[in-house]
């Protein structure tokens, strides 16, 4: 995670929605070390803003006024309600705003169709880890982007994970994989817990368990640079346990429905670009 309470703050962010993953990206920034005064908040629940005023000291603003004076605006609100933002952000974004959006499935130009010529998108997949500062966050240039645009974000999205650049085609696929990826992990979690349960250990125990096994492995997978096949042939003893447990899973098509599993969020980000 990079430090940001050394750096110069030049430029104000503005996260318009502030949701599960909206927060997940204040908070990272906030732990990095952004101070508080240069971010504001646009939400459309008043309950809700007031928690994110309450909970991280940033200030809740309308979008119109986030529009107005923040440089870079970052649209967090869900692909459905991106619509309407944009009706109400219109008038004011001009091309000295850098917009972010991070929305699933909506292009670069379906939003620059919708604001003044010429001003810089970009889109940007990030994922909620951002809130212990280990994102995944993916970011694609819209057409009137520049390096400076894509450096300007990157600033934002550093501070909370890795950051990797790609072109805008790769997206879809991208929030399949990492921008939804969390939900899968959490998922295997809690289907392990059950297992551990199913073989007599208590639930807490199991948890324990299979989170401390997924961070170990994540952290090997990352620092050794080993495949992840040698990693798992040094698992799999010859007429052992992990050979019978993994020629169940063979058996269960556990590799098919992942591949069909992506390949359906894949297909639903792509969907959501019409706004269904
Ligand atoms: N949750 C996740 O893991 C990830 C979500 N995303 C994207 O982030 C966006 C937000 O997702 P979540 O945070 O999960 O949804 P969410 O529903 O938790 O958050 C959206 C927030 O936007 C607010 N909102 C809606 N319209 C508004 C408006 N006009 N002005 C101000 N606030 C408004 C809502 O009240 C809500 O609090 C989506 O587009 C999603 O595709 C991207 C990566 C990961
Ligand atoms: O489920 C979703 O649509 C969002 C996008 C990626 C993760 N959550």
């Amino acid at each position: 995670m990079t430090d940001l309470s050394m750096q110069d703050h030049g430029d104000t962010i503005a996260v318009l929605g502030a949701g599960k993953m909206g927060e997940a990206l204040i908070s990272g920034l906030l732990k990095a070390g952004l101070p508080a005064e240069k971010l504001v908040i646009t939400e459309r629940y008043p309950a809700r803003a007031r928690e994110m005023t309450e909970r991280y000291q940033v200030r809740a603003v309308s979008n119109l006024e986030a529009a107005k004076t923040a440089d870079t605006l970052v649209l967090a609100v869900k692909p459905q309600d991106m619509d309407d933002l944009l009706t109400e952000l219109s008038p004011a974004v001009t091309p000295e705003r850098l917009v972010v959006t991070i929305a699933a499935g909506i292009t670069t130009s379906a939003i620059e169709r919708r604001l003044v010529e010429g001003v810089p998108v970009i889109r940007v997949m990030p994922n909620t880890p951002a809130l212990v500062g280990e994102a995944m966050s993916v970011l694609a240039p819209g057409s009137n982007a520049t390096e400076e645009h894509l450096a300007r974000a990157e600033a934002i999205f550093r501070p909370v994970g890795k950051v990797l650049r790609l072109p805008e085609s790769q997206l879809d696929a991208v929030t399949a994989l990492s921008g939804s990826g969390p939900a899968y992990v959490f998922f295997l979690v809690e289907a392990m817990t059950d297992a551990g349960i199913l073989l007599g250990l208590p639930r807490s125990v199991a948890h324990d368990l299979i989170v401390q096994t997924i961070y170990g492995s994540a952290v090997m997978l990352r620092e050794s640079g080993e495949h992840p096949v040698a990693l798992r042939e040094a698992v799999t003893s010859p007429g052992g346990t992990t050979i019978a447990a993994i020629r169940e899973l063979e058996r269960h098509g556990v590799r098919a429905a992942l591949l069909a599993a992506l390949e359906a969020a894949r297909d639903r980000s792509r969907q959501l670009a019409g706004g269904q």
